[in-house]
């Protein structure tokens, strides 16, 4: 499509075209013929016609209604026809890569001013390119199939598989061995549990929980138990296929009548005749990526107790999509398992022993949460910020009034010292061994966890109150607001 010509307009001229016919208004130094978009408009036509509107600057009126994205939709676009001749605009929406310059809105470290003992030049070099790649090609990807509840885009899986994301979202290790990290950025040995919090915290900012949990979030929790307690063989099998983003792993644990209760499986595997096989009979729910996955790491009750089974998509196995309060783009399952034969051979760990596998990633699991939950929640923030300064009630912005200054001040509060004690402990990570870290640091990181999910649950509630109806509507103004309350 060719690029229309805008022309230049005195303030003067835009003012004559103020009637139902021949509409035009200026929004940031912009001008739009909206003389047919008028009936069109979701807000209503008669808005439009008022006086302070109609051939006026609307600039202030617009933003406080609408988000950025509404002028950036290519139907929208259209509506521009010239701008203002010696005026200049001064609202953008997201630019790939930029650091927000509203207070609060990035952690200390990524803040011009502040000082950080935790991160290298590599890490900041590192984060650069993270945040670049995740607005340029997540962050799309991502809203769109919010909304469509679709899973997310190959091409977008591709995109990460070439520069080893999935490979780097399993923490340091190795499975890095060998791999071109981030276009060369890292080397897989410097590569450590920062670099593995950039990332997460660099996808819990496009503000698509389900999305995020979609995207091969099944691989951070249902792989560890193959790489860390799988044959050979079947890693080799396995691992490259996940870890290039063409095929979906999850983990199967719990069950329609045992959830946190582990040990309470039903799911039950026996030894086929010849001891080659194991027989596995049951269901699970509540399976994230389960719907598309191709294998499902599975708690199974086994003669001699609790045991984890990689189980590959085949005869028997069913998913079938479970509706959350998040969008279905995570693929939550409920699945049946009938008489499903599985090689002996993709027993992860010892016969009876599978407490073991289950628990081995726990901490990681649980620190991986911390990370995401600190950046939704300052993400949050950075949308109450803005919302406040620009929303006027009783003639003043909202952010002038004490009860609001209140709730506001125990948000930024709660997500500053989330991201800290999350800080201190991703550093004992690089520093402790495994092992210490299973004895160090599993308190550490389970209180972290209650303290960031309990935390964020108020921090919704109160941008509900900050928001109000906005904050239960999907679109518009207050949709990030509403995607993490519900
Ligand atoms: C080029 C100009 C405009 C476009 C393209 C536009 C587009 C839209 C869209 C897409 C919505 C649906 C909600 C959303 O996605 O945010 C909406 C809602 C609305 N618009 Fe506009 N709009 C324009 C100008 C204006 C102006 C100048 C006003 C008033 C001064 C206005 C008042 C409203 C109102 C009151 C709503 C309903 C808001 C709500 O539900 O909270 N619009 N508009």
């Amino acid at each position: 499509m060719a690029t229309k010509e805008l022309k230049q307009f005195t303030r003067e001229e835009v003012e004559k075209h103020n009637k139902d016919g021949d509409l035009w208004i200026i929004i940031d130094a912009k001008v739009y013929d909206i003389s047919r978009f008028k009936n069109l408009h979701p807000g209503g036509a008669s808005i439009l016609l008022d006086s302070e509107v109609a051939g006026q600057d609307a600039t202030e009126a617009f933003f406080g209604l609408h988000r950025m994205e509404v002028l950036e939709k290519p139907q929208y676009q259209r509506l521009q026809i010239g701008t203002i001749s010696g005026e200049d605009s001064v609202h953008h929406g997201r630019i790939a890569g930029e650091i927000s310059q509203v207070p609060y809105a990035e952690p200390t470290w990524l803040t011009e001013g502040y000082y950080s003992p935790y991160y290298s030049k590599n890490h900041r070099t590192f984060q650069k390119a993270c945040r670049e790649f995740f607005d340029e090609y997540i962050y799309p990807d991502a809203q769109a199939r919010e909304e469509d509840g679709k899973r997310p885009a190959q091409s977008v899986l591709d995109k990460m598989a070439e520069l080893n994301m999935h490979a780097m979202r399993m923490g340091p290790g190795k499975h890095l061995q060998g791999l071109t990290l981030m276009n060369g950025l890292v080397k897989p040995e410097e590569f450590d549990y920062f670099h593995e919090l950039i990332i997460t915290q660099e996808l819990a900012r496009c503000g698509a929980r389900g999305y995020g949990d979609g995207l091969l979030g099944g691989k951070v929790i249902g792989l560890p138990p193959v790489l860390n307690f799988g044959s050979d063989a079947l890693k080799k099998k396995v691992l490259p296929d996940v870890l290039a983003g063409k095929k979906f792993i999850c983990l199967a644990i719990s069950e329609a009548m045992a959830g946190s209760d582990v040990m309470g499986l039903h799911t039950t595997a026996t030894l086929s005749e010849d001891g080659k096989e194991w027989i596995v009979n049951g269901s699970k729910k509540w399976i994230t990526n389960g719907t598309f996955a191709d294998y499902f790491t599975t708690g199974v009750r086994t003669e001699d107790g609790l045991t984890v089974l990689l189980i590959e998509r085949g005869p028997g196995v069913e998913t079938k999509q479970i509706k959350t309060s998040y969008s279905t783009t995570a693929g939550t399952a409920y699945i049946t398992f009938d008489n499903v034969r599985v090689p002996v051979e993709n027993t992860l760990g010892e016969v009876g022993g599978g407490i073991f596998v289950i628990l081995s990633n726990f901490n990681h699991e649980r620190w991986a949460m911390c990370c995401a939950s600190a950046r939704s929640q300052r993400s949050i923030v950075e949308e109450c910020l803005k919302w406040t300064a620009q929303r006027k009630a009783f003639g003043k912005p909202l952010n002038s009034q004490a009860v609001i200054r209140s709730k506001l001040a125990q948000m930024i509060a709660r997500t500053e010292s989330i991201q800290t004690w999350l800080e201190n402990i991703t550093y004992q990570m690089c520093n402790m061994t495994y092992k210490q870290q299973s004895s160090k640091l599993a308190g550490q990181i389970a209180f972290l966890k209650s303290y960031s999910t309990a935390s964020g649950q108020e921090t919704a509630r109160d941008a509900v109150q900050i928001f109000g109806g906005r904050g239960i509507t999907k679109s518009g103004m207050g949709r990030f607001v509403e995607h993490v309350s519900f």
